[in-house]
């Protein structure tokens, strides 16, 4: 039966001209929220406690209604993925082989809210018994330091694709693919607004990788050499596609920037300290700026496009409550 949710025409797959094929199924919030009737999918106290303690303001019912089935369909996919490699193992009579992480792209714009989504999936991923151990990698880390964009007058395209030293991210994803232990992922401060020199984080051979991050999903032209180069998604599992409203993501953005000027951009070492002294208004339209001229035109230049490339796309309305939920049909 055909459906007109209107989510078909807007999630930029016009090629496929909506309403006749779509690659996804589209879910309303409520029929997605039924996909945790026929397990045990609730919380228990402990769990709700380990949420709250995020410091995220992510709504337990919200994480019932919805994030547990999402959690549910990847740890399928896990446990597919797992079997998979037991059986070709066996099939193959071979010997040594290493297990190697699920890996999981959340890609979106600038406060979306991936980093969120990610933590809280993170959560939810481990109590499944094939993955107790989930890590969380962001790609800010791959970002050049700010002396290299400042050489390269590249301050105003932080986040641009051209910003992040992407050899660095498909070095890092082909060591993690290759089950190696302890490879290292650079780290980048929102205190100082720049990469941590020398500070990395260490990622042991998890069960599964969450690398989360506004480009995860780019490709890149293809050399002229005609030599094959990786995507980045050519090592993902699943991707998932944070998705709203351009305005209300706008709002969110500037709504997290007059927080921050609360709190942590009080802290002297604080980048965007110089923000607290001035005026209310003033510091709103440094955060205008700051969305316009960088976050917004990334998004529609580099970052929207990159939508129809993934397995799962959330999109969420007001208040961050997802309205309608599109899984690429298998
Ligand atoms: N599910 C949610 N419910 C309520 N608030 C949320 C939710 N997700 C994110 N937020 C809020 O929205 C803002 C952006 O979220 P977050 O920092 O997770 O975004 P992001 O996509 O990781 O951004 P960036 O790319 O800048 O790191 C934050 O203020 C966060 O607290
Ligand atoms: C680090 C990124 C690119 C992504 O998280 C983003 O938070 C950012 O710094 N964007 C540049 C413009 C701004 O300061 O919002």
């Amino acid at each position: 039966m055909k459906r007109d949710t209107g989510f078909g025409e807007d999630i930029g797959l016009d090629h496929f001209r909506p309403g006749t094929y779509s690659p996804y199924r589209i879910f309303s919030a409520e029929e997605w929220s039924r996909f945790r009737a026929d397990t045990p999918l609730t919380l228990t106290a402990d769990e709700i406690g380990r949420l709250r303690s995020l410091n995220d303001p992510i709504d337990v019912d919200e994480v019932s209604r919805i994030y547990l089935a999402v959690s549910r369909l990847l740890s399928a996919h896990v446990e597919a993925t797992q079997l998979l490699f037991k059986q070709r193992t066996h099939f193959l009579n071979a010997q040594n082989t290493t297990k190697t992480p699920f890996v999981i792209g959340i890609a979106g714009s600038v406060a979306v809210g991936k980093s969120t989504t990610a933590r809280v999936l993170q959560e939810l991923l481990k109590r499944w018994p094939s993955s107790p151990k989930v890590d969380l990698v962001t790609t800010d880390g791959f970002l050049y330091p700010n002396a290299t964009l400042r050489r390269d007058s590249m301050m105003d395209r932080k986040g641009f694709p051209e910003s992040y030293d992407i050899g660095q991210v498909l070095r890092f994803l082909s060591a993690i693919k290759a089950g190696q232990p302890n490879v290292q992922a650079p780290l980048y401060s929102h205190l100082t607004y720049d990469v941590l020199p020398g500070e990395f984080q260490t990622v042991d051979r998890p069960d599964i990788l969450i690398f989360e991050g506004i480009n995860v999903l780019q490709v890149r032209a293809l050399p002229e050499d005609g030599k094959i180069v990786p995507f980045v998604s050519d090592f993902f599992d699943f991707s998932i596609y944070i998705d709203a409203p351009e305005e209300l993501i706008h709002k969110w953005y500037v709504e997290r920037f007059m927080r921050l000027r609360e709190t942590a951009f009080k802290n002297p070492e604080s980048f965007f300290n110089r923000y607290v002294t001035i005026s209310e208004d003033a510091a709103r339209a440094v955060a205008e700026g700051l969305w316009q001229n960088i976050n917004l035109k990334n998004l529609r230049e580099n970052i929207l496009p990159t939508r129809p490339r993934a397995d799962l796309i959330l999109k969420k309305g007001e208040n961050h409550l997802i309205e309608q939920v599109a899984l690429r049909k298998l």
